[in-house]
């Protein structure tokens, strides 16, 4: 059987052979992402719980979003059962070599893509486990990203010299990651220095508890979360106009992944001939408003968005354990004026820590504009601005104690 005719959604089949569950994953300590990919400055991965789900949709208007942005954007599609960013971004092979005999990318509406979908001509793929993995790592790292090498008709379009290839850097390459939870989208993440993952998953239930473990995964094996985007997330009937959800129950993905909701996707049947590319008419009109949202959260997170110093007045937890770590955040806060501004340094991406510091300040999480960034170093900053009317600070609590001689004793 063809890895293409499993079943949607048994993304975990896609394993290596004999290594199907997520206990496995921790026998194989992937290998350190310790090989720079030269061309890119920033890597941000696309990765899903499930099949299915959305991931090549997002990862299409992810990268769309950003290149409306004007940064160098590229797409890796290291979907090898189911390449289906050519189709999307108009693009087909052959993958012509550079003067070095790299495999150059190709390039359409501003993003230089990759896939093995341009190699295989349409024909199934039947790679299996590891042999998937290394041919997989081997066409990410040979790519000349950066480097693009037009045919006459390209050039005549683009304007420019046949032989005058271009070759510069990317600012964001986009990894559109196979779906599952298993070794393979696990080592892609992991082989690359990853920025950041954006997960995506259905509002459902059971793909929001898929997609909470994967996270752990992640997590484990020190793969920066982003935040996730919540596809299908509802349906409005364009016949009356009512809003429907698509999916029983109504479970809140940032909760239940502990990561910040990037942005909210409805159900839109006409979404994906949006998206694809009309060679006929390049333009980002298609890039849907909540793709904005995300690449605009992506930009931020990544630290893209402009010199941006770590607060110097920054609370390092680096390396606390978890315990003493969020006591210590919760007294900072506490301690913060009202108006004033808490920064925690974290090596990870701190959006847990955000309950803490509003329990600290006495108000909800969601009355905070927090602010997110991951440095150039790879460390990771939360800044947090107290509101004016919260709770009091430890000290004025203090100071009020002491004034009407001792706290309130409150009878329990
Ligand atoms: N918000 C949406 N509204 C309507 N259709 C959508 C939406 N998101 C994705 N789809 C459709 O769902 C199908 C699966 O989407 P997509 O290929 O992006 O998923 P995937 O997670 O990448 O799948 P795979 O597991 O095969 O890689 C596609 O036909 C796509 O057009």
């Amino acid at each position: 059987m063809d890895a293409r005719d499993e079943a949607p959604g048994d993304a975990g089949e896609h394993d290596d052979v004999g290594h199907g569950g997520h206990g496995d994953v921790h026998e194989h300590p992937a290998p350190a992402a310790d090989r720079a990919l030269d061309g890119v400055d920033h890597v941000v991965a696309v990765a899903s719980a499930k099949g299915g789900v959305g991931k090549t949709t997002v990862s299409v208007a992810l990268a769309r979003a950003l290149a409306a942005d004007g940064l160098d954007v590229g797409l890796f599609d290291a979907d090898v059962y189911g390449p289906n960013v050519p189709e999307l971004l108009d693009v087909e092979g052959p993958v012509r070599a550079t003067d070095d005999g790299a495999a150059a990318p190709v390039e359409r509406a501003g993003i230089e893509t990759m896939s093995v979908g341009l190699l295989a001509d349409g024909g199934p793929v039947a790679w299996r486990g590891s042999m998937a993995h290394e041919a997989l790592s081997e066409l990410l790292f040979d790519t000349a990203w950066g480097h693009t090498v037009d045919t006459a008709d390209e050039a005549a379009a683009r304007d420019v010299e046949v032989d005058d290839d271009e070759v510069g850097r990317l600012d964001v390459l986009v990894l559109d990651v196979p779906p599952g939870t298993g070794d393979i989208p696990l080592t892609i993440t992991q082989s690359v220095p990853v920025d950041g993952t954006v997960l995506v998953s259905t509002p459902a239930a059971t793909a929001l508890s898929d997609t909470a473990r994967f996270r752990e995964l992640l997590d484990e094996n020190g793969v920066p979360t982003l935040g996730v985007v919540s596809n299908m997330d509802g349906f409005t009937c364009p016949t009356c106009g009512d809003s429907h959800d698509l999916f029983d129950g109504d479970v809140d993905a940032g909760d239940t992944l502990e990561c910040p909701v990037l942005a909210s996707l409805p159900f839109d049947a006409d979404l994906r001939d949006r998206l694809a590319v009309d060679p006929a008419a390049d333009g980002d009109d298609a890039v849907p408003d909540a793709a904005r949202e995300v690449a605009a959260a992506v930009r931020e997170r990544i630290g893209l968005d402009g010199d941006d110093p770590v607060p110097s007045a920054a609370v390092d937890v680096r390396g606390m354990p978890e315990r003493p770590r969020r006591e210590h955040v919760r007294a900072e806060a506490a301690d913060t004026d009202p108006g004033g501004r808490l920064s925690v340094l974290d090596s990870t991406p701190p959006d847990p820590l955000l309950d803490v510091v509003a329990a600290g300040f006495g108000c909800p999480p969601d009355a905070l504009d927090p602010r997110v960034r991951r440095h150039d170093d790879g460390r990771w900053s939360l800044t947090v601005e107290r509101p004016v009317d919260g709770a009091p600070t430890d000290a004025e609590r203090a100071a009020a104690d002491a004034e009407s001689g001792g706290p309130e004793v409150t009878g329990r």
